[in-house]
């Protein structure tokens, strides 16, 4: 097996921090440039690592799995899934999304991914937040390893999506791309995000912390702009929240530990979201259980 890519990438010239954070034109090069080579690297490092199947359905929680897959073979069982979601704050609902007893094999795939010495691009979305990875196909940079691009597509394709258009039906037309990333908050580096909104029509936040891995602080406050209602909401592992992109929302500082996320993202081709208070489209739900044949607009918000 030859690790010719993988060898290259490991000794390849990087931009430094300072660089990535003022976003200079040398740094969006240096990404396209070495995209293919990149490519390669991640499938001769997964293949060379032994992990090229370890990600699979097995790690997504039993009930929601079960729920899930029976609403794709029969669309009229939907309910099931969605009463697997309790609404925690005005348009934000939360269910528990990966199995914490599996988590590990995802924690010990992404801890690998980190030690795999491939350049890998932070998201700079708000801030640069150091311990993230970009994980879709669109971003520069992102982890293309072909076992985790599997799982990734299938966690937007069979989940994400079909969910997002059941708890949001609004959204339905403004969800044919994805988006997403990695996050880490630590007690001395990545702390906190102020309170904004995301550029998505729907934002899937889902906590990987390992069971007894605990952290202090670092809920998230959400705010609810008509009745002024602002409640922090916290991540026990493997749980997720759902919500509008729209909804306000800010990272409350870290004061212990650690904790990790994925957040990901559905909008509209060219980024495209649905007004505020827009129409809800009444569609079947074959519809919602459905893969959109739109192929990838290449438009990443950052
Ligand atoms: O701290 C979190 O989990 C939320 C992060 C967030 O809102 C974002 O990255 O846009
Ligand atoms: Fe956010």
């Amino acid at each position: 097996m030859s690790t010719q890519s993988l060898e290259q990438a490991r000794t390849i010239a990087r931009p430094t921090r300072e660089e990535m954070l003022q976003r200079t034109y040398s740094v969006h090069q240096f990404w396209s440039q070495n995209n293919d080579l990149f490519k390669n690297a991640w499938a001769e490092w997964e293949t060379a690592s032994g992990l090229t199947s370890v990600l699979d359905s097995s790690l997504y929680d039993p009930k929601l799995r079960t729920a899930v897959e029976q609403a794709w073979q029969d669309p009229s069982q939907e309910a099931a899934v969605k009463d697997l979601w309790e609404e925690v704050f005005p348009g934000v609902y939360k269910t528990q999304f990966f199995d914490p007893k599996k988590l590990k094999i995802l924690r010990d795939y992404l801890e690998a991914v980190s030690e795999a010495e491939i350049p890998l691009r932070p998201p700079y979305g708000i801030s640069l937040n150091r311990g993230g990875a970009m994980l879709d196909e669109r971003s520069e940079g992102h982890l293309g390893a072909p076992n985790f691009q599997q799982f990734y597509k299938g966690l937007m394709d069979a989940y994400m999506r079909p969910i997002s258009r059941l708890l949001f039906p609004d959204i339905v037309g403004f969800d044919t791309q994805t988006f997403g990333f990695s996050i880490q908050w630590q007690a001395d580096t990545d702390t906190s995000l102020r309170a904004h909104t995301d550029a998505s029509s729907v934002t899937l936040n889902i906590n990987l912390n390992l069971p007894g891995e605990e952290f202090s602080g670092s809920g998230v406050r959400f705010f609810d702009h008509e009745t002024r209602q602002v409640s922090e909401l916290t991540f026990a592992p493997g749980t997720a929240l759902i919500h509008h992109g729209s909804v306000a929302h800010e990272s409350m500082p870290i004061t212990e530990g650690e904790r990790s996320n994925f957040v990901l993202w559905l909008y509209g081709d060219g980024g495209q979201v649905p007004r505020f208070g827009g129409t809800k489209t009444q569609i079947d739900p074959r519809q919602r259980w459905s893969v959109p044949t739109a192929p990838s607009d290449g438009f990443a918000p950052f």
